[in-house]
């Protein structure tokens, strides 16, 4: 018998300084067998990054546009800047298959939720607020002030965490990442995802 399996969306969201990005390029570096949506941002690019490979760079009105046509899965404006995750790539990506992780802040995973129910939600958690802190301090990204108002976004966020499916602490990377493997793999067992397809396979043989 052969049928046709689609692959999962992954959500990972979570607290600014949480960890999401490291996470993530270590899952990468892994080899794990997950595709990484490229998002769009307005945001100027860092040092290094690069068009089409880090993000696709874009203007506001170009963004806009993006909005009006509807080609954006979710958007959300974060500290000045516009980021969204174009829904073509997505929804082929996961037609043909393929498991797709998003990267992305929460008020997006919260969008995500209403309109793909079906998605895997993973919110990254810090192990204590203090080492959230310590982790954004240390990233030397922030000024004083933003640093506390940082924060307190930080835990209005934390309260965001029961939306989601999975709670994976950032204590560690790695075992982070074997985490989300493991969430990753039984995700793919759950009964309305097997059922689901069967569904797309009849009248396969
Ligand atoms: N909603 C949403 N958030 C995104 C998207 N892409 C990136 N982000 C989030 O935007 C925030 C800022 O990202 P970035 O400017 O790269 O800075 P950094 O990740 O904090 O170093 C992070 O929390 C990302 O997870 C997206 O497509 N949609
Ligand atoms: N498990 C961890 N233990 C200690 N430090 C971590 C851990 N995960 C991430 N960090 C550090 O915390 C800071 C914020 O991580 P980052 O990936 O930029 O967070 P986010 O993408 O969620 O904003 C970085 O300096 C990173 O090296």
């Amino acid at each position: 018998m052969s049928f046709k399996e689609k692959g999962l969306l992954v959500v990972l969201s979570g607290p600014s300084g949480v960890g999401k990005g490291t996470v993530c390029k270590a899952l990468r570096a892994r080899g794990t067998h997950l595709q990484y949506s490229i998002s769009v941002t307005t945001r100027k690019p860092r040092e290094g990054e690069k068009d089409g490979i880090h993000y696709f760079f874009r203007d506001r009105e170009q963004f806009q546009q993006m909005i009006r046509e509807d080609k954006l899965l979710e958007w959300a404006e974060y500290v000045g800047n516009f980021y969204g995750t174009p829904v073509d790539y997505v929804r082929e990506t996961i037609n043909a298959g393929q498991d797709v992780i998003l990267e992305i802040e929460v008020q997006g995973a919260l969008q995500i939720k209403r309109r793909f129910p079906e998605a895997t939600f993973i919110f990254l958690a810090p192990p204590t607020l203090g080492e959230l802190k310590k982790r954004i301090i240390g990233r030397g990204t922030e000024t004083a002030d933003l640093i506390e108002s940082r924060m307190s976004v930080a835990k209005s966020e934390m309260e965001l965490m029961e939306n989601y499916n999975y709670v994976v602490e950032n204590d560690q990377v790695e075992k982070a990442c074997d985490r989300i493997e493991s969430i990753v793999l039984a995700e793919h067992c759950r009964v309305d995802h097997i059922i689901e397809k069967y569904k797309d396979s009849e009248g396969a043989d």
